[in-house]
């Protein structure tokens, strides 16, 4: 795993060691409705929509896009939501990313997509955690406790979003009870983008879905910069796809989810 990941995992644990668990406010019933993502997504594609994820990101290994207070995290997704964007991603991970759980709560609060948590989770207290519709779970990153932290995510009231990047994790992802898998372009190892990822497993979880009578929704995620990007992704077998960085980067976040929502007719 890549440096700035491993750093990532370690101040994680360590900010847990140092507020949690007590700090965790029990989540034993869910404080609120939630939104549904498959939903949103099925409309999107009913009106020819692209279905995008737009993320709310300031800042990434090595790079910083623009000062994100809670305020400013509203305004971006609101924005993202006007210009047509399925759902919200809010990166929580407060040291390398900069962002924030006030991030995550004032977003959910002034819009009305379903909001994603995009955060490292290794430890079950962060599901303690409130604030979000949907909560990413890495399958490098939980290994064989993928199933587990699933079905405790379900429990406590979150749509789990399970991250893949390669086969091996796909297999893992299939066992558990997600109805969403997300195929990471970025490689945790070098941080290197490479689309064809989608390209190689999105069909392979069609050819289960097909086997077996299920159904899962598929996330492309990571390295898009323009619409002929999410074209090659959604052609591949992408139901939807999460962008953050070329939103981020633009001078107007509007415009330019705007410009991959609309960005061609792919039914
Ligand atoms: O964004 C990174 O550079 C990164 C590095 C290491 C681990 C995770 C990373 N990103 C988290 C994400 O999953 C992305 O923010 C998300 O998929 C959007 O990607 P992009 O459109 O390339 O910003």
């Amino acid at each position: 795993m890549h440096d700035s990941i491993l750093h990532i995992l370690n101040t994680t644990k360590t900010r847990i060691q140092t507020f949690g668990p007590d700090a965790y406010k029990k989540r034993s019933q869910p404080q609120f409705r939630k939104r549904d993502f498959i939903a949103a997504v099925a409309a999107a594609q009913a009106e020819g929509r692209v279905p995008v994820i737009a993320e709310v990101k300031p800042a990434s290994p090595g790079k910083s896009f623009r000062e994100v207070p809670p305020s400013v995290a509203a305004d971006l997704a609101l924005e993202m939501e006007e210009a047509g964007a399925v759902a919200i991603s809010v990166l929580t991970e407060p040291g390398v990313f900069r962002g924030s759980l006030e991030n995550l709560k004032e977003v959910r609060k002034t819009v009305c997509l379903p909001v994603l948590r995009k955060d490292f989770i290794i430890d079950r207290v962060q599901l303690e955690e409130e604030g979000s519709d949907l909560v990413l779970l890495i399958a490098g990153i939980l290994g064989k406790e993928l199933g587990a932290f699933v079905e405790l995510a379900i429990e406590k009231g979150f749509e789990p979003l399970v991250e893949v990047h390669s086969r091996e994790e796909l297999e893992l992802a299939l066992e558990t009870d997600t109805k969403i898998i997300g195929v990471n372009n970025r490689n945790f190892e070098t941080l290197k983008i490479d689309l064809a990822t989608t390209e190689e497993l999105a069909p392979l979880i069609r050819e289960y879905d097909l086997e077996h009578g299920t159904s899962h929704l598929i996330i492309s995620e990571s390295g898009m910069n323009s619409p002929s990007d999410v074209r090659r992704l959604m052609l591949a077998g992408a139901d939807a796809v999460l962008i953050g960085s070329a939103l981020m980067e633009s001078d107007s976040v509007f415009d330019k989810t705007k410009e991959f929502v609309q960005g061609f007719c792919w039914r």
